[in-house]
């Protein structure tokens, strides 16, 4: 084929694929995401650039978004380099004193600021915060034999609200304040989900590293109800660290959003797929049928 030909073939699929999105464009339009963006679904630049590319691309179109991130693989290298052991109990990391500080240097600092650039250079405008900022997110202690873990028990999502009146793009790493000033570190789902509760956000979309929630035979899941989620993890078929994602979710619709997706944060531009396109990406969680 000519290259002529060629791009004239690509540009009619560019604006086809534009043409197509207009039903999902609208029914977005001012809708809050909440996207938990995990450690493992946190891949190369390339990844992280084209994630970027997406968030601004929804930003553009009158979302509002609000990225949760987490970081777990990063925490363990430092911890690692620093020759500080860490322990994780029912999937969340044991955290004396010493470890909080090495979480909220690598959340708050390294992991925070590379979404923070990557969203920046993609043309929109992100704030980076933690739980900490403007009292976002308070906390009480999750279990005493973590140490300081916490689970948040207010969010204020007054800021979030001023940040979407400016168009910008809160990135939010987990981290709290307690009652008593300490600093708690928070599973990452877990935050996301008590953010989007406070939101009352249309979606929250889970990122992680399967397709979705699969079933006996190994099949995605691309609609469940509260209900069949809670079979589903009675009987064992949802197990291991899936099971903090879906009580994360059945936690958020409780509160108050609309719907939660939980999909694979690796496959290429996996937001927008589930967005703006008739072939959700994961697995989509609501109240009833
Ligand atoms: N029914 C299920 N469907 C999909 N994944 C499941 C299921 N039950 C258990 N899992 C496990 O949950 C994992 C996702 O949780 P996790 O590794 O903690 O994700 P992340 O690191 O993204 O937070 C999957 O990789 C899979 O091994
Ligand atoms: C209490 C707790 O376990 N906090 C997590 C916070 C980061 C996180 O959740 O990271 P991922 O989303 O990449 O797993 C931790 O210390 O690893």
């Amino acid at each position: 084929m000519k290259k002529q030909d060629a791009m004239t073939r690509d540009n009619a699929a560019i604006a086809r694929t534009l043409n197509e999105a207009l039903p999902y464009l609208t029914r977005y339009d001012d809708a809050i995401v909440v996207i938990k963006l995990g450690g493992h679904a946190m891949g190369s630049d390339e990844g992280m650039a084209s994630f970027a590319r997406d968030v601004v691309l929804m930003r553009t179109v009158g979302i509002n978004p609000v990225i949760v991130h987490g970081g777990g693989p990063m925490i363990n290298q430092l911890l690692e380099r620093l020759g500080v052991k860490s322990d994780f109990v029912r999937g969340k990391r044991v955290t004396d004193a010493e470890t909080m500080r090495v979480v909220e240097m690598v959340l708050a600092g390294e992991v925070n600021k590379r979404i923070v650039q990557a969203i920046n250079t993609a043309g929109g405008r992100a704030v980076g915060l933690t739980g900490k900022d403007a009292d976002m997110i308070t906390c009480a202690q999750d279990d005493p034999e973590l140490g300081f873990v916490g689970t948040p028990t207010e969010v204020d999502p007054r800021l979030l609200n001023s940040l979407f009146r400016d168009e910008m793009i809160p990135v939010i790493a987990p981290i709290g304040t307690g009652e008593n000033d300490e600093t708690f570190n928070i599973n990452g789902d877990t935050a996301a989900g008590a953010i989007a509760a406070a939101l009352r956000a249309d979606r929250l979309l889970l990122l992680t590293d399967v397709a979705g929630v699969k079933d006996g035979t190994g099949e995605v899941v691309t609609q469940l109800t509260a209900a069949q989620v809670r079979a589903m993890t009675a009987d064992g078929t949802i197990a291991g660290g899936m099971i903090p994602k879906t009580e994360t979710a059945l936690a958020a619709l409780e509160g108050g959003v609309r719907a939660v997706v939980i999909l694979d944060g690796r496959v290429p531009n996996a937001v927008l797929l589930e967005l703006f396109t008739s072939h959700g990406a994961g697995s989509l969680i609501r109240l009833d049928a």
